[in-house]
């Protein structure tokens, strides 16, 4: 059986989310252990069917939203990719500084070694990942069918309003433009409009992704 995801740490007000995130990544770099050996835990049986579901999209999209409610609704274990960032990275996004490819390259192998793990377990999950380039998204693809991507697709206004809503995240509104140039929306995910209400969204998840395991 499957442990339970360890619950992600909740920002204090005012934090703007990036100190537990930070703490979190220090405290694992401290014990010579990362995000990804934390995460990724032995094989639990020889029965390899585990899904990894890569809820991609831009900041706003409801990649955080949408994958923990779709786990939930999958009894699948949610993971947050932001916990696999360095906190050179964390640090940089706080500022207003976006990530450009080689500050990501660290983040997609951890990323990649995590899933790998995964794969070799018995139960889903759920990954909130931005993998908003074909070459993020080839790097994550670690098993032909059982990486699925679901791409939240979002006008940039949708998406603008609520990051400007949002309290408490490290990562504001005024990157979004970055994250909208950065994008190579997927030809290949399932593709929902995540303008929708997230009960809506999820559901729409579950039947894709019910029909594709009858497939
Ligand atoms: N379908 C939705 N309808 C209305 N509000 C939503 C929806 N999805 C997400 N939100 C809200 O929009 C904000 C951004 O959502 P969320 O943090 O899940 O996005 P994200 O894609 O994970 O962003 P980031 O990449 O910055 O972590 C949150 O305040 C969330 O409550
Ligand atoms: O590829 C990237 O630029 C990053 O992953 C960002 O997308 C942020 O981590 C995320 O949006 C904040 O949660």
């Amino acid at each position: 059986m499957c442990e339970a995801p360890a619950p992600r740490e909740h920002a204090s007000e005012g934090d703007g989310g990036l100190a537990p995130l930070q703490r979190r990544v220090r405290r694992l770099a401290a014990e010579g252990s990362s995000p990804s050996a934390e995460l990724t835990r032995p094989p639990a049986c020889a029965c390899l069917t585990a899904m990894v579901i890569v809820v991609m999209g831009v900041s706003g999209a409801g990649k955080t939203t949408v994958g923990q409610r779709l786990a939930a609704a999958l009894g699948a274990r949610f993971v947050d990719a932001d916990e696999f960032h360095t906190p050179a990275n964390l640090a940089r996004m706080a500022a207003g500084v976006p990530l450009d490819e080689a500050d990501r390259a660290p983040w997609l192998h951890a990323l990649a070694a995590a899933i790998d793990g995964w794969l070799q377990q018995t139960g889903d999950v759920v990954l909130a990942c931005s993998a908003l380039r074909a070459s993020h998204r080839q790097a994550l693809r670690r098993h032909p069918s059982r990486v699925v991507f679901a791409y939240l697709q979002v006008p940039a206004d949708v998406a603008r309003d609520r990051l400007l809503a949002r309290r408490d995240h490290f990562f504001k509104a005024d990157m979004l433009g970055s994250q909208l140039e950065t994008l190579e929306p997927p030809d290949d995910a399932l593709t929902v409009d995540a303008s929708q209400p997230v009960d809506t969204i999820v559901a729409e998840l579950v039947a894709h992704l019910a029909a594709r395991r009858t497939t």
